[in-house]
């Protein structure tokens, strides 16, 4: 007679229902207990869904008005090439003239769209009110204005300490007491999520040799976007940090000339990126309502290990900074012990230890 049945799938099933049935009647809890292994992280999942805070939320680009500090040159430029060309009303800040109507006709002969071009120096309170005054209320505001000069702590003069600490945290502060009457009013009035997105870099996760002004300057940015997201959710402002590694711009041309060995070695740990590249996880991070936003895979990982008490909209991420906070610790020394190993090698090579 034809089976559809082997004899051995037969063997194999009597054998499996006589263990099943005998399971079933000795030992159904551990069975119970089995099941729940793939069950409890579920459960789990919808308990950081539930968590989750900021909510998720959604801030459209287009239409609205995107005002980008630094937006003259690398990743400001390229932020606003891309939020341009996505249809936003786009206004860019910087100092100098000359370089920001460049910018403006490089966005017009690749968008066809005309920017608002605005000269101030964000150190100078008045300057900053006096322009995001004339571009109008914002919506999207992204203080993406930078500088960067890395030298050891001893050697650099406390004028140019001064001046990465008054550009990259000063700077931030004039600019977000300037546009955030003018954008709770208009949040109110369209009922849109609005965003304010600051650049920080990973040097403001992690503290690295020659960045001592720097890192302070970028680390500072994170407890003034973490307690500001308090203050503004209930308008539905949300808050986004960005923590570029190593990106191809003007700005890190000219860092290069005079980044000390040593500071080239560490930062090496995490990959460079485009400008273009940056500016796409930026503003995807701004739309998406994210207050961490990594740009690469070694960012991914510093933002797990500095997960500490950020704000966190989605359960997914929030799933793997629960469960990879010790790993991660370990990763991290990791890097630590590596890093160290390079400065002390470097100090005994060069007769400094
Ligand atoms: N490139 C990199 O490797 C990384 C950069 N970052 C951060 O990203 C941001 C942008 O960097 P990047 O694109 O490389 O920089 P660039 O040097 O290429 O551009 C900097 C922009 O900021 C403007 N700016 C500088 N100082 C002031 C000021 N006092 N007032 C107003 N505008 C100012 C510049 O215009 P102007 O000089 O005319 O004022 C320019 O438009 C910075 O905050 C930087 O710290 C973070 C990680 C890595
Ligand atoms: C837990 C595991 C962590 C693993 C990854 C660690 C990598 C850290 C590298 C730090 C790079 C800092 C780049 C700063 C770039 C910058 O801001 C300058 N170009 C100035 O603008």
């Amino acid at each position: 007679m034809f089976s559809i049945f082997s004899t051995e799938t037969l063997d194999l099933f009597s054998a499996f229902s006589s263990i099943s049935s005998r399971l079933h009647s000795m030992a159904s809890p551990y069975l119970l207990l089995l099941l729940l292994i793939p069950v409890l992280p579920l459960i789990f999942l919808l308990v950081l869904a539930f968590l989750a805070r900021p909510r998720p939320a959604k801030v459209p680009v287009k239409g609205r008005h995107v005002f980008i500090t630094g937006g003259s040159s690398g990743i400001g430029l390229a932020m606003a090439l891309q939020a341009a060309s996505e249809g936003a009303r786009v206004s860019i800040l910087a100092r100098n003239q000359a370089k920001l109507e460049e910018a403006r006709d490089t966005i017009r002969l690749a968008t066809g769209k005309e920017v608002t071009i605005l000269s101030a120096d964000v150190r100078d309170a008045e300057s900053v009110a006096r322009a995001i005054e004339e571009a109008g209320p914002i919506d999207i505001l992204i203080a993406n204005q930078g500088v960067f000069i890395p030298q050891e702590l001893e050697l650099q003069d406390m004028k140019e300490i001064r001046f990465q600490v008054e550009v990259n945290l000063m700077g931030t502060f004039h600019l977000i007491k300037a546009a955030l009457p003018g954008m709770r009013q208009n949040t109110r009035k369209t009922g849109l999520p609005a965003s304010i997105a600051i650049i920080s870099s990973q040097a403001g996760q992690v503290g690295v040799y020659g960045y001592t002004a720097y890192s302070a300057s970028k680390f500072a940015l994170r407890g003034l976007a973490e307690a500001l997201q308090h203050e503004v959710i209930s308008d539905k402002i949300h808050v986004s940090l960005v923590f570029p590694p190593d990106t191809e711009t003007p700005g890190l041309a000219e860092e290069q000339k005079r980044r000390p060995e040593l500071t080239n070695l560490i930062v090496a740990s995490s990959g460079g990126m485009k400008a273009d590249a940056v500016a796409k996880k930026a503003l995807d991070g701004i739309k998406s309502g994210t207050f961490i936003v990594s740009c690469n895979f070694e960012g991914v990982m510093l933002a797990i290990a500095t997960a500490g008490l950020s704000p966190q909209s989605s359960y997914l991420t929030a799933f793997f900074e629960v469960f990879g906070a010790g790993f991660m610790r370990f990763v991290g020394l990791c890097f630590q012990w590596n890093w160290f190993t390079i400065i002390e090698k470097f100090n005994a090579k060069n007769n400094r230890s």
